[in-house]
């Protein structure tokens, strides 16, 4: 009699899993790597930005109480007394009805508290010196980019665990950041199992099938910011999936595997698990697909059963393997971020258990629109390529129309949900 597994809902599966989550270490690389990582530590200006009051224009700077009296008609002639670009100082202070030509980022001279745009003068030329002539009053700070205007020193720009994006690198280099500290990604080890497969290399037999979802998940790894490590794929044969299994937990930090996890004849993973002596924390999860699903823990690794079917391989990876590694990255949201949005196709097949349709996010008329990406199968390999989002419909649910509201998980999103049963 084969083994009846008690599902359990989604919500309690990562529940479970995530009391098992633990970040993981930080390093440093040099800024020209930092992209793509994620922050080792919050990011807190150390110095106002910028350091000093500076130029938006290029102009002249002056003082504003020269030109309390100055009408259209009544124009003020300032006598021009240097001459500053962006990285140079002016090293006097500045007089009374005196100016200083300045370029856009300069730091304002002493005695100035005001720019005129190099536009709105009449430079005038008189026995060797150069005059302006002001046709308007300027007040207090004027065209000034004040000192801390754009951040100040002490403030949090990014917390640990950002995703560090073009902008984080720019704020990192502005705090003189030459190496970064970002969260080590974890290894995941990924082992195929199934004596069908083939490698990619090889032509089409009989009976055999191409080895997909190695690739898919190495993808899949490194999209969630962790890195892969392919340990290779394997027949169906106990002894040799167990051997491997067993080698590879010394070599990673979290091992995936594929296949062989559901209740057939040359499915191992169960056995696997047992004979390691690893804790199983669930083998069937109330969804669609990727009901089959199995976590395990050996040895403080957690071990990844996904399904054999790409589909369903896929969506374990996105529900279960995603956020621990976004937890090891130290990130404040490791769960996928989740919008509503309108269905944009007729769903008519009822959901017993939660379902995870794989679907396209466009934005129409200033809102998300998610449609099924292919055919809704667990076996289905094509659906994926157009595939940025999950739909989620929830389990006791009829089919759904077109136009109907839905929960959509953003998979191409960096900024994640934090971790909430309710949520
Ligand atoms: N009697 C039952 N049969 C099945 C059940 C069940 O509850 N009772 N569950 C079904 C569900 S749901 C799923 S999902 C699959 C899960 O199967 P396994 O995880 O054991 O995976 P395999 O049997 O090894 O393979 C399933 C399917 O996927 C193909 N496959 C496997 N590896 C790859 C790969 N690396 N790349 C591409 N495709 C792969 C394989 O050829 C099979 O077609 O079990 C159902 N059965
Ligand atoms: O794990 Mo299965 O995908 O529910 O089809
Ligand atoms: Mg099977």
């Amino acid at each position: 009699m084969v083994e009846t597994r008690r599902p359990i809902k989604v919500e309690e599966a990562i529940e479970r899993l995530m009391k098992f989550s633990t970040p993981g270490v930080v390093t440093h690389v040099p800024i020209e790597q930092a992209y793509g990582n994620f922050l080792g530590e919050p990011l807190i200006a150390d110095h106002d930005v910028p350091f000093f009051n500076r130029s938006p224009y290029d102009g002249f700077a002056l003082r504003s109480q020269d030109t309390v009296d100055v009408t259209r008609n009544e124009p003020l002639k300032l006598e021009v007394v240097g001459e500053i670009g962006a990285g140079s100082v002016h090293d006097t202070v500045v007089g009374e009805n005196q100016a200083v030509r300045i370029m856009t980022g300069a730091q304002i001279p002493d005695g100035c508290d005001a720019v005129c745009m190099l536009e709105m003068v009449e430079p005038i030329d008189e026995a060797g010196h150069t005059y302006i002539l002001v046709k308007k009053k300027f007040r207090s700070g004027e065209n000034i980019s004040f000192r801390g205007e754009d951040t100040k020193q002490g403030t949090e720009l990014a917390s640990r665990g950002s995703y560090i994006n073009p902008g984080i690198v720019a704020l990192l280099a502005t705090f003189g950041y030459k190496q970064v500290p970002i969260s080590q990604r974890p290894t995941i080890g990924i082992i195929a199992t199934g004596s069908e497969l083939l490698d990619v290399g090889e032509p089409l037999q009989p009976g055999k099938i191409r080895n997909s979802n190695a690739y898919m998940v190495i993808s899949q790894i490194i999209r969630a910011g962790a890195t892969p490590l392919y340990l290779g794929q394997f027949s169906d044969h106990f002894a040799t999936c167990f051997d491997q299994v067993k080698r590879a937990l010394d070599k990673v930090d979290f091992l995936i595997t594929t296949g062989g996890v559901s209740v057939g004849d040359y499915d191992y993973l169960p056995q696997i698990y047992k004979e390691l002596g690893a804790n199983v924390l669930f083998n069937k999860v109330a969804m669609r697909p990727g009901s089959v699903t199995t976590v395990a823990k050996k040895d403080g690794k957690l071990l990844f059963g996904l399904s054999g079917n790409p589909s369903a391989c896929y969506v374990g990876f996105e529900l279960f393997v995603r956020p621990i590694i976004r937890t090891y990255l130290h990130c404040v949201n490791p769960l996928t971020k989740k919008a509503m949005g309108t269905l944009g196709a007729d769903f008519p097949k009822p959901n017993p258990f939660d379902r995870f349709v794989r679907g396209h996010v466009t934005y129409k008329h200033g809102g998300l629109v998610a449609t099924p990406a292919g055919l809704d199968k667990s076996n289905v390999v094509s659906s994926l390529a157009k595939a940025n989002a999950l739909i989620v419909l929830p389990g006791g649910t009829k089919g759904y129309t077109e136009g109907d509201q839905v929960q959509i998980m953003l998979l191409e999103d960096q900024e994640g949900l934090q971790v909430s049963l309710d949520g």
